[in-house]
């Protein structure tokens, strides 16, 4: 890897990011950055009623993302140490075109790139697909209240977005590793050689 590690988790909700960077982490010694969820003030109402609360909760996940990831410039990179994180900064734009419309996805668009195109890009994602019905059953088995009656036609949508954007990504930003991890199959949970295997990416490319 030419620069200091910085690794992402992406993939679409419930995919097992946060879970991954963990374990991650926990395996390199790296610090681990994680996307705050319970303290959003939008979220619920979001997820009641997405026409009316999607550009307040797009905009709250953006400004907090935009802030941790400064921090963490700060913090880690401009030290010389790696970080592994469960999000990259690209799924503003993943979630926002789905949720947004007309002149506030404009307008989002601009605030996202003016705050964020300066900001550095992780060297690896894991970008974990999964299909809906393993998504389903990962959100019922986390039980937050607020995905309990989620839009099925929401998560298969971002599946197909998820899917559209890192093929998109790749030609964007060649110089970003993505490694697919099918999370239909590849159980790193409860198989440890799975996640070895995994892992062993990461070891490869800071040879
Ligand atoms: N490979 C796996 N096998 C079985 N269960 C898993 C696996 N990965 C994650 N889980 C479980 O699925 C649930 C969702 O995982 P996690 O919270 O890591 O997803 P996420 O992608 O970070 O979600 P979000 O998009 O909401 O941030 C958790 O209960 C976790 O324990
Ligand atoms: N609309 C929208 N935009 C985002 O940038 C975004 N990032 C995460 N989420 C949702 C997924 C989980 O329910 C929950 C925790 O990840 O929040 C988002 N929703």
């Amino acid at each position: 890897m030419e620069h200091v590690p910085f690794i992402a988790v992406e993939g679409p909700i419930g995919a097992g990011k946060t879970t991954l960077a963990s374990m991650l982490a926990d395996l390199l010694k790296f610090p681990v950055i994680k996307e705050i969820v319970e303290e959003n003030p939008f979220i619920d109402k979001f997820y009641q009623n997405m026409d009316d609360w999607s550009f307040q909760l797009e905009m709250f996940f953006l400004c907090n993302r935009y802030k941790q990831l400064k921090d963490t410039v700060s913090e880690f990179f401009d030290k010389g140490k790696p970080v592994i994180s469960d999000y990259h900064i690209y799924k503003n734009l993943i979630f926002s075109d789905r949720t947004l419309k007309g002149t506030e996805r404009e307008k989002y668009r601009e605030i996202f790139h003016v705050l964020t195109d300066d900001l550095p890009k992780p060297n690896v994602i894991f970008y974990i697909r999964a299909d809906l019905d393993t998504l389903l059953k990962r959100i019922a088995k986390r039980g937050r209240s607020f995905e309990e009656d989620i839009d099925q036609n929401y998560l298969q949508q971002l599946i197909e977005d998820y899917d559209a954007a890192m093929a998109s990504l790749a030609i964007r930003e060649p110089a970003t590793r993505i490694i697919t991890i099918d999370g239909n199959t590849v159980d790193f949970v409860e198989n440890r050689e799975h996640f070895e295997e995994i892992a062993s990416h990461i070891k490869e490319l800071m040879v």
